[in-house]
């Protein structure tokens, strides 16, 4: 997808030095869009922060969005990169501050504010003798914000916490790393859940195999929420699967999506404990009105890195810092 408003602008090359490689960028009030010089792409609509596009250097697109998502803020994005926050699921039933909220909480269904971009050279000793950095090193940041005083008053009401949001996305050659930051900036504690909702392209899922959950416990939503753990190495999806692995300390920090026997994505977690695996199949696919094609659950799978077994509970002025880190083989 283009970005639209804006002309594209390069970022400016340091006067005085030699002329860097650039970093393509546009924004405008509804998305931001980055581009690296040597042609990945991420794209983000600040309704949600989400990201809705990330492309490879060859223009291939990462991430699963419906084709009838709505995109105009009138609805959670059907797929990308949605953020949930400050509970994942629905909310416990009563007697919970989060016991008033929608589904995945409110950050999906937020306006953000965009705060502004950063590049950066991952090694910067690699340039030319003329100074000018290598193509192949060259990152971008771009910065999100949320706050209470940037709620609707109804969400305000329904969540009444002064926090802030700071969600960093980092697209570089190989990696696109998603960071979310949450503080505490009320004079009480509050409890919060976070969770980086990623819907994984893949051409086939029948094809599809899943590492670095092997000993894990997992919460089984299709079964009842009954409690299993993983003894095969692999998970290979074949039916509608909702799990939310608890993966204890010690366990992997890295899932490896793997097609045809090659590995697709590694999902590395930073400091998130727990990670989902989704995939709604047929049924569940054909009762989501904003899921399209139906017979589009065969080309993604929701690996989905959080902090949801429990509640993070964050003491006034106290912060917490989640993130992923998905990388592809170049
Ligand atoms: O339909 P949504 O609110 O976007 O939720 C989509 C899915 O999110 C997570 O993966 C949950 O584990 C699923 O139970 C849920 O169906």
């Amino acid at each position: 997808m283009v970005g639209r408003g804006n002309k594209p602008s390069a970022l400016a090359a340091t006067p005085g030095l030699a002329p860097q490689p650039t970093v393509t960028f546009s924004s405008d009030n509804s998305r931001v869009t980055a581009e690296l010089p040597t042609g990945e792409s991420v794209e983000i609509l600040l309704y949600g922060a989400t990201v809705i596009s990330w492309k490879d250097s060859k223009g291939d697109e990462k991430l699963w969005v419906s084709s009838a998502a709505k995109l105009d803020g009138t609805k959670a994005v059907r797929g990308g990169i949605p953020l949930v926050f400050p509970v994942f699921g629905p909310p416990p039933a009563s007697g919970h501050p989060t016991s008033s909220l929608p589904q995945h909480g409110f950050a999906r269904t937020s306006v953000w504010e965009f705060l502004g971009k950063s590049t950066s050279e991952s090694n910067p000793t690699s340039g030319d003798a003329s100074g000018s950095a290598n193509a192949a090193d060259l990152s971008v940041k771009l910065d999100f914000g949320l706050s209470a005083a940037s709620l609707t008053a109804e969400v305000r009401e329904l969540w009444p916490y002064k926090f802030n949001l700071i969600y960093s996305v980092t697209l570089n050659r190989e990696n696109l790393t998603t960071s979310l930051v949450v503080t505490n900036d009320d004079d009480k504690p509050f409890e919060s859940q976070v969770l980086l909702h990623t819907y994984l392209r893949v051409n086939d899922i029948s094809s599809v195999s899943i590492s670095g959950l092997a000993s894990s416990t997992y919460i089984d939503k299709v079964a009842n929420a009954s409690v299993g753990t993983q003894t095969a190495d692999t998970l290979s999806i074949a039916s509608e699967t909702d799990r939310v692995y608890t993966t204890p300390n010690g366990a992997s920090d890295v899932v490896t999506v793997s097609e045809g026997g090659k590995t697709r994505y590694t999902v590395a977690r930073d400091n998130l404990l727990n990670v989902v695996v989704w995939n709604p199949w047929t049924e569940k696919a054909a009762g989501m009105g904003d899921f399209e094609p139906k017979e589009g659950y065969k080309n993604m799978l929701c690996i989905e890195p959080g902090s949801v077994g429990t509640w993070q509970t964050l003491e006034p002025g106290d912060a917490f810092e989640g993130a992923q880190t998905i990388t592809i083989p170049l």
